[in-house]
């Protein structure tokens, strides 16, 4: 088990930011752990990071515990914080190996990370004359400089253009095929296009930890269809995975389906092969935003 959390608590003064939080996280494994602002996310990854002690609880990085045996889970652990701390009189490459030099690593390591972090066409420049989105690179850089089993990641693409998302995304995506990586976000299709598990934190405690591919499961569909004659509602339940079939206003229906799966297919195919002609198509669809708004709205 790459994260180990066993019912960790944190208040700040007399507000508590965590209550009671447990989760694991396995290797390899990429865990989106999403909450709206103020959740307490920043907040568990410092725990996770050892940069903040919890007041009750424990929680293991890679074996480590956090508490006692700081040294080991810093080694274990490449951490990209929110307010990522940057030289920015520094050149890239000046701000890698004053990094790689506490932790003893080779130059050949620095030419790695810039390399996979894309940064090769900007690395003569310095960090202050670099677009958010590559100072964000050199941050992931740095995180991954000294090849950690664990990367945490709070918040890895804000502010990022939509070309530079999809970069970084798609790095995230290669480092979490061998590696743990547990990433904060509030963007709920971050953890879609990233994620294989989600984590929902609201107000410090959990409200939802299931894979991504089980809570699209989850979801229900609805389907507006409208023919050119009645149906009996009846001859609509035999379609698949059908929950429920209502005739809301002359021939159309709204059929609930118990899958996310678009099923306008299969309504379609169904309508050809009973002659039936659509006059209308349209899907309603439950997806994992609203989801996330249920369970973190008050
Ligand atoms: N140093 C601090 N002192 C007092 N309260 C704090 C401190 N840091 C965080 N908090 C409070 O703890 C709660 C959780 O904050 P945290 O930063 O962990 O949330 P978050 O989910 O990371 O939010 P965001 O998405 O806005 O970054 C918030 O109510 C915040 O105001």
């Amino acid at each position: 088990m790459s994260i180990e959390v066993k019912g960790i608590s944190k208040l700040y003064g007399n507000q508590k930011a965590l209550n009671q939080i447990s989760f694991k996280v396995e290797k390899p494994e990429i865990v989106g752990f999403l909450g709206p602002n103020g959740a307490g996310k920043s907040t568990m990854m410092k725990i996770l990071t050892t940069y903040l002690n919890a007041n009750e609880g424990s929680a293991k990085v890679n074996g480590y515990d956090v508490d006692t045996n700081k040294q080991q889970v810093q080694q274990s652990v490449g951490y990209l914080p929110e307010h990522n701390p940057l030289y920015l009189d520094m050149y890239i490459k000046e701000y890698l190996a004053f990094n790689a030099h506490i932790y003893n690593i080779s130059k050949k390591r620095i030419d790695e990370v810039i390399e996979l972090t894309g940064l090769t066409p900007e690395s003569h420049k310095k960090i202050g004359q670099l677009s958010k989105g590559y100072r964000q690179r050199v941050g992931l850089a740095n995180a991954l400089l000294h090849d950690p089993d664990v990367l945490i990641l709070d918040e890895p693409t804000t502010g990022l253009d939509p070309n530079q998302l999809v970069d970084i995304r798609n790095l995230i995506k290669t480092i979490g095929k061998t590696k743990t990586v547990f990433l904060s976000t509030h963007i709920m299709q971050e953890v879609e296009a990233i994620c294989e598990r989600v984590i929902i934190i609201n107000k410090g405690e959990i409200v939802a930890d299931k894979k991504l591919k089980d809570l699209r499961d989850e979801k229900e569909q609805v389907v507006i269809v409208e023919f050119d004659y009645r149906v009996e509602d009846a001859f609509l339940l035999k379609l698949p995975k059908v929950k429920s079939v209502t005739n809301t206003y002359d021939f159309v229906y709204e059929i609930t389906f118990k899958t996310s799966e678009d099923m306008r297919s299969y309504v379609f195919d169904f309508a050809h092969d009973n002659q039936l002609k659509i006059l209308q198509l349209n899907q309603k669809n439950a997806n994992l935003e609203s989801l996330f708004r249920e369970l973190t709205s008050d």
